[in-house]
Formats: C-alpha cells, sequence, structure tokens
C-alpha cells in the first residue's frame, strides 16, 4: 500500500515510531499510518542476542558512515542504524540505562526527571526477581530482564570495582543516578532480544485502525500553506489531515526535514530545494558517544570465547539458554572521574570475553564512554536525490576538552587491570590494544581506535531559544501539524544509552498528540474558515 487518507502518519518503526503507532491506534476512532523503509523483522538474528554483530551491514542496517573525522587522523567511521520494523532497536546491544536525572532537568521544565520518571516506568516491564529490578516498572510492553545466563567473570568485575571505590548502584540504574556497579537490564525476554517492534508494534498489529508499510522509503514531508498535509513515497501520497509524526531517528528525521525544505536556506539553495522554513538548527547539533575498549587475555575459563559453537547454538535453539543469549557487555560501573559527588562522567561497560580483531578470545575487556562529550557536528544534504545518505560529520574531538577527558577516561578504567581481583589472571594486552602507554600515546589510541557508541542525538533538538528545531511538545517550528519524536530530539547524550530515553519521550509525546486532538482537525478549521 503506498497511499491513503489517515489522521496521523508516522514515519519510522524504530524505538520511537512503535511507541506513537502503538499508542495513538489505542482509541479505534482514530486511523494511524506506519511508514517504515526497511523490512519485517524476520531476520533469526534480530532475536538472537549474541548474533547481533551478523546484522551490521545486512538489510535491517543502512550501514552509514561518517566523513572522515579530522579528530580521529581522517578516519571514516562505520554508523549502524536499525532499518527494519523495530529500527535500532532491532540491532542494538539491548542495554535498558536511562541516565541521570540531571540529563533530563537541563532539558527545560516540561522534562524534568520528576516529569519523566513515571514515563519511563510506564514503557517497563522488569522481568527479574521481584525487587532485583529496584526501581523499574513492571507492567510496561518493552520487556526488561538481568542477564540470563550472566557469566562467572562478572562477579570479578565487582570485586576490581569495589577495591577502586565503586559499590552497587544504590537506587538501581533506572532510579536517576547510576553511579556504581550493576549486572546490565536488556531488552529481553525468555533468553531472545525484546525490540520496540516486539513490545509495542505487535501487539497492536490486528488493529483495523493501524495501517503498517514496510519497504516504504519516504521521499519527503508534503508541506501546504505552511502545514504538514501527508509524506510522499515512490507509490505516492499517504495524507493525514491532523499530524505527520518524523520518527526516522538522528539520522533519518533532519534528512526528511532537510529534503522539505526545512532547514538552513543557504544549504537548501545549494541543493536546488525551495525553503518553506528557513531553521538553521536542522541537521546542526549533532552530538553522539564515543568510545575506546580495553581488551587484554587472560587466564580462566571463558564460555563466550566459544558463544558461537554448534553446541552453544543447539542449547540455544533448545531451551534458549546459554552463551548465545549474552550482548557481551553484561555489566557496568557508571562513575567520576574526580571521584566527587554529583552525576558520573564515564562509563565502563565489562565484557567477559576479549574481542579482537578474529573475534571472541579468551580475555575480557573494558568499553569505556566518556559520558558528556562538548563535539558537535552536522548531519547535512549530500544530494536533494532522498535515496542517497545525507552526509553525516559528528566532529568528533573537535571539542578541546574531549581527548584529555577520554584519556583521564582510560586511565582510570585501567586501574582495573592492577586490582586483586584482576591482576592473577591478566596475562597482556590485545591488539588493537596497546596496553599501558604514556598520555601521548595515550591520546594517539584514542585517535586511531576511538568509535561510536551508536547514541546520535541533538539533530532536531528541542527547546525554546532560536536554534532549537521542536518546541517542548516536539512540533516543528514554523510549519503545522509536523512534529520529531526520536533521538533527534534530545538535546547532548544522556549518562546512560539512548534506547530507553527514545521510548520515554514517545511515550509522552503521545500523550501532546492525544492532547492536540481535542482541538479540531485541519478540516474542520478549513470549513470554520
Ligand atoms: C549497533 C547499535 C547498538 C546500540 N546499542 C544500544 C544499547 O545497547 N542501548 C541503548 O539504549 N541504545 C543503543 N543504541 C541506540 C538506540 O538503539 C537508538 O538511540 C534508538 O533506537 C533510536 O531510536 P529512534 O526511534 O530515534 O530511531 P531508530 O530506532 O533508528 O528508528 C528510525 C526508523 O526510521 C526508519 N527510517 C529512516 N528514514 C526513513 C525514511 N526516509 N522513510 C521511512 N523510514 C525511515 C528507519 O529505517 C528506522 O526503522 C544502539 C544503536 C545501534 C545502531
Amino acid at each position: 500500500m503506498g497511499a491513503g487518507e489517515f489522521d496521523y502518519v508516522v514515519v519510522g518503526a524504530g524505538s520511537a515510531g512503535c511507541v506513537l503507532a502503538a499508542r495513538l491506534s489505542e482509541d479505534p476512532q482514530v486511523r494511524v499510518a506506519l511508514v517504515e523503509a526497511g523490512g519485517v523483522d524476520s531476520d533469526p538474528a534480530i532475536g538472537v542476542p549474541a548474533d547481533l554483530f551478523a546484522l551490521f551491514g545486512s538489510a535491517a542496517d543502512w550501514a552509514f558512515g561518517t566523513v572522515p573525522q579530522p579528530g580521529l587522523g581522517g578516519r571514516s567511521v562505520p554508523w549502524p542504524r536499525g532499518k527494519v520494523l523495530g529500527g535500532s532497536s532491532a540491532i542494538n546491544f539491548q542495554m535498558w540505562i536511562p541516565g541521570h536525572h540531571a540529563d533530563f532537568d537541563t532539558w527545560g521544565p516540561e522534562w524534568s526527571w520528576a516529569v519523566v520518571e513515571p514515563y519511563f516506568r510506564a514503557t517497563e516491564s522488569w522481568t527479574g526477581e521481584p525487587g532485583s529490578g529496584k526501581t523499574y516498572g513492571t507492567s510496561g510492553p518493552l520487556k526488561i530482564s538481568p542477564p540470563r545466563d550472566p557469566d562467572p567473570l562478572n562477579a570479578r568485575f565487582f570485586a576490581a570495582c569495589a577495591e577502586i571505590g565503586l559499590s552497587e548502584v544504590a537506587g538501581g540504574l533506572g532510579g536517576g543516578d547510576p553511579t556504581g556497579t550493576a549486572l546490565t537490564p536488556l531488552n529481553q525476554h525468555d533468553g531472545a532480544r525484546w525490540s520496540s517492534a516486539d513490545g509495542y508494534l505487535r501487539p497492536a498489529l490486528d488493529r483495523p485502525n493501524l495501517t503498517v508499510v514496510t519497504d516504504a522509503l519516504v521521499r519527503r514531508v508534503v508541506i501546504e500553506d505552511g502545514r504538514a498535509t501527508g509524506v510522499e513515497t515512490a507509490d505516492g501520497v499517504l495524507t493525514a489531515t491532523r499530524e505527520v509524526l518524523l520518527s526516522a531517528g538522528a539520522v533519518g528525521s533532519p534528512h526528511l526535514l532537510l529534503l522539505s525544505g526545512v532547514g538552513p536556506a543557504d544549504d537548501l539553495r545549494a541543493h536546488g530545494i525551495d525553503t518553506v522554513v528557513d531553521l538553521p538548527g536542522v541537521g546542526a547539533n549533532l552530538r553522539d558517544h564515543m568510545s575506546v575498549s580495553q581488551v587484554v587475555t587472560a587466564t580462566g575459563d571463558f564460555p563466550l570465547a566459544d558463544a558461537y559453537s554448534e553446541a552453544n547454538r543447539e542449547r540455544y535453539d533448545r531451551e534458549r539458554r546459554g552463551p548465545l543469549t549474552s550482548n557481551f557487555a553484561e555489566a557496568v560501573a557508571f562513575a567520576r572521574l574526580d571521584g566527587g559527588p554529583g552525576a558520573p562522567d564515564v562509563e565502563i561497560i565489562f565484557s567477559p570475553v576479549a574481542f579482537g580483531a578474529d573475534g571472541p578470545a579468551p580475555g575480557f575487556g573494558f568499553t569505556v564512554v566518556p559520558l558528556q562529550p562538548e563535539s558537535t557536528g552536522r548531519v547535512s544534504l549530500a544530494s536533494a536525490d532522498p535515496t542517497r545518505a545525507p552526509l553525516i560529520d559528528p566532529g568528533y574531538l573537535t571539542a578541546e576538552a574531549d581527548l584529555p577527558t577520554f584519556v583521564r577516561a582510560l586511565r582510570f578504567s585501567e586501574r582495573l587491570f592492577d586490582t586483586e581481583a584482576f591482576k592473577p589472571v591478566v596475562r597482556g594486552p590485545l591488539a588493537p590494544w596497546p596496553g599501558k602507554v604514556d598520555d601521548d600515546a595515550l591520546a594517539q589510541t584514542v585517535r586511531d581506535l576511538a568509535s561510536t557508541m551508536f547514541h546520535p542525538v541533538g539533530t532536531c533538538r528541542l527547546g525554546r531559544d532560536g536554534d532549537a528545531v521542536v518546541d517542548p511538545e516536539l512540533r516543528v517550528r514554523g510549519v503545522a501539524g509536523l512534529r520529531v519524536v526520536d533521538a533527534s530530539v534530545i538535546p547532548t547524550p544522556p549518562r546512560g544509552h539512548s534506547h530507553a530515553v527514545v521510548a520515554m519521550l514517545a511515550e509522552r509525546a503521545a500523550g501532546f498528540v492525544r492532547e492536540a486532538r481535542r482541538r479540531p482537525p485541519r478540516a474542520q478549521i478549513r470549513e470554520e474558515k
């Protein structure tokens, strides 16, 4: 199906789009279309947690890449993004970590932690032992589970963390302050990935008022007399009598606005696109987390080194247990580099197996993530042709503070190798990690190895200032009937992982849309004129 008339057209069936489509279609009077460029999520690798690497470069991945990054010695960084029902939640690492309350307090009063916390809880369904989920919700659509068969080495990680002063996170990772250590809460159920499509979309699929269109690239938003009236695909226009909701992600949503004439007028003109609204913030303020992994070989048992064996595959197929249920990121620590109070500024993700150039090997590693990078970049048009990927320039390490902060973060986590818990088992660094080197060499290692942590945000930033693209209710400035609801509205990366934040904001946005429905739709307004 390529055309038709609906009340709402949602573009992108990812973390946000699945939430919107499900929530809005709860009202049987409302006709909702969900349009997705990718296909149905039938690839078996989507379900098997440890198979996530097989999804990179597959049909379920846009397989973007950044433009060459001067801060990284001219390297381009691969940028996977989900292109399938479930979007990036169908190919991600399944980690559910909402962030720190201070992240949200800076978004403005409509999005303070006190306001958003109930929306996090509304999305969540903790499936672990009662009480062990601490603050998580228990009746939302997104299943959150502890690692199903956690590796015994996680205990050694916690012991090492305790030696450097990091203890178990007090209120649970979802409680607004993730400082401390924890097993990673995962979007899994019974040993399988649980994406936004699983949690939100699938239970809504048999509603007669919900139309899901897959394999349909939206080419632009149709804007008439200052109002969004639908979206254009190769097969025709899907008309929206009330609102168009862009949930195409941190790359897709700014790209679509630019293709639709909403963006910096000079850039649009350069590509022969008529300006509908001169909005310089579109595509700007691209922010992302980066990571570097410190990996060592070690002595001991490493069941995950053999994760992909035939025996493990059979076991998984039989009972959904064993190493294939692992996302290889089974425990985390959040800390402040100065050891003081306040919000954490580094995350250390523990992998109980060594990932080197040849895949999993006996050993283990820390993936180190500075949580508040200052570098910003931009998503911009490469071409007016909607089938051509936009230019992605995250501006990695362009802010002066980011490289020294990265070096400090790596020094901080390096201490874990020297603890009583780890020292006796460490054999040596696994390439490309060079092991202990001086500060200059460590800075060079960051330039050589740093990669995306997959959390791009900010390209349609919310706010009240002149550079904001959407207002606090996520309405695009200067265009009626158009909102952006996805990672692109998040001003700065949260001190956590972005999927949970996107699910929360889509739940809240569904409320904004429902509220606006009480006002007359476009057709009635026209009649009244
Ligand atoms: C490899 C990887 C690992 C990650 N690991 C984690 C993790 O462990 N924990 C975590 O919290 N976060 C993680 N993230 C990030 C998290 O998954 C994303 O922040 C989140 O899913 C973004 O949600 P979204 O709705 O903004 O976009 P997406 O979920 O990416 O959805 C956008 C959807 O829009 C569709 N689309 C785009 N353009 C168009 C168009 N023109 N027409 C039609 N459809 C279009 C896309 O195909 C996609 O389905 C990871 C991401 C990746 C890629």
